[in-house]
């Protein structure tokens, strides 16, 4: 069978913690919030839910899997919802990170039934950090948490690789950025643009870090190329204009084999040949050792490569180089980020359920999808620098749990959809069917404290910012939510810093993973990608079949137009008739050198040839 992938040279029992939330201040003041403390150890009789509030629980649901009967009902009684609010809020000190569960209907009893599912999901994590197969159908470790910790690696060879892969990229961004290395003929003298070109997991944490975190004015601005549509790649290099000879082009792609990339590359070397530049001193590949594009880019001279590990996968990989390397480029601290995402990890690593942060999160899915994904997860961040991150998150989440089979090879149809933009945006666009419509989803909003940076707010109207609007969007929208039985989460960070958004990222990868553990399933692949990359692969040969008939039946004299059953009898594929009409179609709507009579409307009248006869490809 012909693939597109092909080659890049050119042609039960929760024992319930205490909240250990003591006077602790909520609003940082240094960070210039009000200054709000108060103390979260309550007395035992306060702690969990209150006995009217599990009467409150109502309509018992129980699960496919045999998992925790679920209890439905939310907390309505203010100051019920208040004891449960201030029982159940997670604080990291450290990051200035809040998660407020509250709004999630779970109960008591649910959390203690779900406890050895949660030990043996923390079992497995510490399992997959010292380096078991985690990912068994492709026998991989999975090590991204290795990544900001190399000390955690299982050996000195890759804890060393880690290393040595960080320090080559730091200095090489850095040379970068100081004009130490250069482009070989910009008038700019250094670089100024950085290209990118890849898709998934190459693509999704360097847009969302870069909208996140790059400075106003960064060293060097990035742009993507994450798809093989030619009119979008055609945008990018034109939107570079001349500056194409300052560009550095950083092509990433773990396997080194993806179609999409592979074409952009193609286009862009194009591009670099047209303009007359040398496309191998501004080309950069980060892919595994070996592959297509790492041995593409050793033959040709590329200006620098650098490692993708096998046990990183792409959705897992901003903390690779994958991830690093655009963001040293922009002047973002990368350090920052691994520091971010390590401290997080490192609470992450709690087996008390009530103190783990990603376990909470893991827990709120289970108990709003069933642990079955019967709801959606919209993310709504109120800030506009993490537009990008329920993109980001769509493809860790989907990719992870939205499988067929679980571990034990039991057909299951996994998956948990998520989607969003940013808030308040959002509210003029679909959260009146959140709000009134078909209750089918539960919310994560992503709340910041920090509207402006210090000495730049102002009152536009008397005693209230243009950011407390945004606040009072968020906390109405929560309401208004929670008021019609809608749960929610709230994921509460001081500011967008590189610290912080390392640790929202290591967050969700841990919640993912304890998630998976949960309902079974093997996160770390992603067989139902193959599917579709294999009947791409399918359409191009029998597109490639097709013009070889057309080709021969128009080097005839005369000329030998063909009806589309013809073209699939003589392809030796008369059930694929309508694939072969949209490839044809596909062709004459790009001048593709072929004649079609008829009406596309109506396919059986249609006869076909092609402009020019092909002798070469006759006998090819
Ligand atoms: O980095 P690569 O190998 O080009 O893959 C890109 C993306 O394609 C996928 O393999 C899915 O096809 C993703 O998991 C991955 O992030």
């Amino acid at each position: 069978m012909a693939s597109i992938s092909g080659i890049y040279s050119a042609s039960p029992t929760l024992k319930r913690q205490k909240p250990l939330l003591k006077s602790t201040s909520l609003f940082r003041k240094d960070s210039g919030s009000v200054s709000v403390s108060f103390s979260a150890r309550s007395k035992s009789a306060d702690r969990g839910f209150p006995v009217s509030v599990a009467r409150e629980i109502s309509a018992e649901l129980s699960t496919a899997d045999g998992a925790p009967a679920k209890k439905k009902g939310l907390v309505k009684d203010p100051h019920a919802l208040w004891r449960r609010y201030v029982d159940w809020l997670y604080q990291h000190k450290e990051l200035g990170l809040f998660l407020d569960v509250s709004r999630v209907g779970f109960t008591d009893e649910f959390v203690s039934e779900m406890e050895p599912r949660f030990q043996a999901a923390f079992k497995a994590m510490e399992e997959l950090e010292k380096g078991a197969i985690a990912n068994p159908d492709e026998g991989r470790m999975v090590g991204h948490y290795w990544l900001r910790n190399p000390k955690l690696a299982p050996n000195s060879f890759l804890r060393l690789q880690i290393e040595n892969t960080l320090e080559g990229l730091l200095k090489f961004s850095n040379d970068v950025v100081s004009g130490k290395i250069k482009p070989p003929s910009s008038p700019a003298g250094r670089f100024t643009q950085i290209l990118s070109v890849g898709i998934g997991g190459s693509a999704l944490g360097p847009q969302f870090v870069a909208e996140a975190l790059a400075p106003d004015n960064p060293p060097l601005k990035i742009r993507f190329i994450d798809n093989t549509d030619p009119a979008g790649i055609d945008h990018q290099i034109a939107q570079l204009g001349p500056e194409l000879a300052s560009t550095l082009v950083i092509v990433i792609s773990k396997s080194g084999g993806t179609p999409e990339t592979r074409n952009g590359l193609l286009e862009v070397q194009k591009a670099f040949r047209e303009a007359g530049l040398n496309f191998a001193k501004q080309g950069v590949a980060i892919t595994q050792e070996g592959s297509l594009l790492d041995n593409t880019a050793r033959i040709e001279g590329w200006l620098a490569r650098f490692p993708m590990f096998d046990w990183v996968g792409g959705r897992t990989s901003e903390m690779s180089a994958v991830g690093l390397l655009p963001a040293a480029l922009q002047g973002i601290d990368i350090e920052e980020m691994l520091a971010g995402a390590l401290l997080m990890d490192e609470s992450n690593r709690t087996t008390v359920v009530k103190n783990n942060p990603a376990a909470l999160l893991a827990l709120s899915w289970y108990w709003a999808s069933d642990g079955l994904g019967s709801k959606d997860m919209v993310v709504l961040p109120y800030k506009d620098s993490l537009l990008l991150f329920s993109r980001y998150l769509q493809q860790l989440v989907m990719e992870s749990i939205g499988k067929e089979f679980d571990l034990d090879g039991n057909r299951v149809n996994q998956g948990l959809t998520v989607y969003g933009n940013k808030g308040s945006t959002d509210q003029h666009a679909y959260i009146q069917q959140l709000r009134e419509g078909v209750h089918n989803f539960f919310v994560t909003f992503i709340e910041v404290l920090r509207d402006r940076p210090p000495g730049h707010d102002w009152e536009l109207e008397p005693g209230v910012t243009c950011g407390d609007y945004l606040f009072g969007m968020l906390q109405g929208t929560r309401s208004a939510l929670y008021g019609n039985d809608r749960e929610s989460i709230t994921v509460t960070v001081q500011e967008v810093t590189p610290r912080s958004v390392g640790a929202l990222i290591a967050l969700y990868e841990r919640a993912v993973g304890i998630y998976a553990s949960l309902v079974n399933i093997n996160a770390y692949h992603q067989p139902g990608v193959e599917a579709g990359k294999k009947a791409a692969g399918e359409v191009l040969a029998l597109q490639k079949r097709v013009l070889a008939v057309l080709n021969e039946a128009s080097c005839k004299e005369p000329v030998e137009p063909l009806t589309l059953e013809e073209v699939a009898d003589r392809c030796h594929s008369p059930e694929q008739i309508e694939m072969i009409y949209k490839i044809i179609a596909h062709m004459a709507a790009n001048d593709r050198a072929l004649i079609a009579e008829g009406s596309c409307g109506s396919p059986r009248s249609i006869k076909v040839f092609l402009g020019e006869c092909n002798v070469d490809a006759l006998y090819a």
